[in-house]
């Protein structure tokens, strides 16, 4: 599961410097390109490809002087540097920078139609489309709020957005509001898709609200809820996605991972002497696990921090799992193991571990997963492989217990999930097959 991506935007004192601290805060959430646009009169980016480290050297951002800035941290699988963000876009005399998270739906169409009217495209990417759609409108409009209510009418999908306009923020959040977006306040206005990228700066913050577009400038703040659909906010955020420590829609992530755990728990105990996570994405699940069962967790797997997106040299994707995941006999030897990971995809993570496990002496290997299958694909942002990748997609649990080699194996139910997250007004269409209208309406 890839294609996250992480904005930032902000009014405030020495705003370019604040981005690259925000980027390193969401570099979760996109490792292959990174780039800041700031205003000094007109927009200036600097962007390129790799880890937020890697773009911005020491001196790069010298001279850059700006209380007004945007960020975007990337994670695609194509794509050239024109394409890494923030996005340059022009139309009808107007020009803006804008960063995006998130995938339209109605990309191509759209596209299209501009394309017909005599419109030329710079890049590929969907994100274009969204501040061609804006100043096309603007133009008419002479107003922001006004500008961003076509463009609601007009592009559908997923995307929280920040752009950087005639030095302005304007910030804006879909009505179903698939991906967060979180609105910080203290020496100035900030935005981030986590707020837990916002806490360094010592800020009041809560979620931009779906439907919601900010005009800031120097000296104004002003927002509104422009646009209504029933809220739809991914459950991948609170599965996989998003930092622990983040709050999203008013909900913690961690105590949502953890609940997932308990709820698992109750639904499909196991009978076991020790429970071991997948690291990282696995451990408050396993946690929550293990608390509720009163089987003591342990850590048998151990994750080389350093493995990151820097191991690009060819390498079957056995030894990769082996160089990534290592178990510790000492936990494993002669128990009777329960294994918690938050999802399964394709399945080769879980069978390798398995494997592992057992190699390492594991008398058995309870599989427990704190999500339900993966079953269908997400056109939300999310870069799903195809439904013949997918280990889930057409097989029954049982079958996938023995291609994962486990003992036994049960996901959580979707009634558990909802019950762990809090909430019912969540995207599980790549669980369910049921895909928000508002995001196919056009
Ligand atoms: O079924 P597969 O296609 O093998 O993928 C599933 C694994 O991928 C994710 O973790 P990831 O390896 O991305 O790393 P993390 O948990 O350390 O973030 C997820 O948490 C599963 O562990
Ligand atoms: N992961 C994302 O949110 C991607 C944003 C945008 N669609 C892009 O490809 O750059
Ligand atoms: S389909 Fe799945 S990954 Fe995509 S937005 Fe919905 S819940 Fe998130
Ligand atoms: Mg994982």
């Amino acid at each position: 599961m890839r294609e996250k991506c992480g904005i930032f935007g902000a009014l405030t004192q020495e705003a370019p410097k604040k981005a690259y601290f925000a980027l390193i805060a969401l570099q979760h959430r996109g490792q292959e390109g990174a780039g800041i646009s700031f205003w000094n009169g007109g927009i200036k980016t600097v962007k390129g490809h790799g880890l937020v480290s890697e773009v911005f050297k020491e001196n790069s951002l010298n001279g850059a002087k700006s209380r007004l800035a945007i960020g975007h941290v990337r994670y695609s699988t194509s794509g050239s540097l024109s394409e890494v963000q923030p996005l340059e876009v022009e139309c009808c005399g107007y020009r803006l920078a804008i960063v995006h998270n998130g995938t339209l739906t109605n990309f191509l169409p759209v596209r299209r139609r501009y394309e017909e009217e005599g419109f030329r495209f710079r890049s590929s990417v969907d994100t274009e489309l969204i501040g061609v759609s804006f100043l096309r409108h603007y133009s008419e409009l002479k107003d922001e709020f006004e500008a961003m209510r076509k463009v609601f009418n007009e592009v559908r999908g997923a995307y929280s957005i920040v752009m950087l306009f005639n030095g302005k923020l304007i910030v804006a959040r879909d009505p179903v509001g698939f991906r967060p977006l979180s609105y910080g306040i203290g020496d100035g206005h900030y935005f981030a898709s986590e707020d837990s990228a916002l806490k360094m700066f010592g800020l009041e913050t809560r979620d931009v609200e779906p439907g919601e577009v900010f005009v800031v400038e120097e000296g104004d703040a002003y927002s509104k809820v422009i646009a209504k659909a029933e809220r739809r906010h991914c459950v991948f955020e609170y599965i996989y996605f998003a930092r622990p420590d983040s709050i999203i829609d008013g909900i913690s992530v961690y105590c949502a991972r953890y609940r997932m755990g308990v709820e698992l728990a109750r639904e499909s105990p196991a009978d076991g002497d020790v429970v071991i996570a997948v690291p990282d994405s696995g451990r408050t699940a396993a946690l929550g696990f293990a608390h509720e069962s009163g089987i003591p967790y342990m850590e048998g797997l151990i994750k080389n921090r350093y493995i990151g997106r820097t191991f690009i040299m060819p390498a079957g994707r056995g030894l990769k799992v082996k160089l990534k995941l290592s178990p510790v006999k000492e936990v494993v030897d002669g128990r009777r193991v329960v294994l918690v990971d938050d999802s399964i995809v394709r399945g080769t993570t879980m069978t390798r571990i398995v494997k592992m496990l057992r190699d390492a002496g594991a008398k058995e290997v309870h599989v427990r997963i704190a999500s339900p299958p993966i079953r269908y694909p997400c056109y939300m942002g999310i870069d799903i492989p195809t439904r013949y990748e997918l280990i889930a997609a057409w097989r029954s649990i049982d079958d996938i217990k023995r291609e994962i080699g486990a003992d036994s194996l049960a996901y959580l139910s979707v009634e558990g999930l909802k019950r762990a997250v809090g909430t019912d007004k969540l995207c599980m269409a790549c669980l369910t097959g049921e895909y928000p209208k508002w995001a196919f309406d056009f």
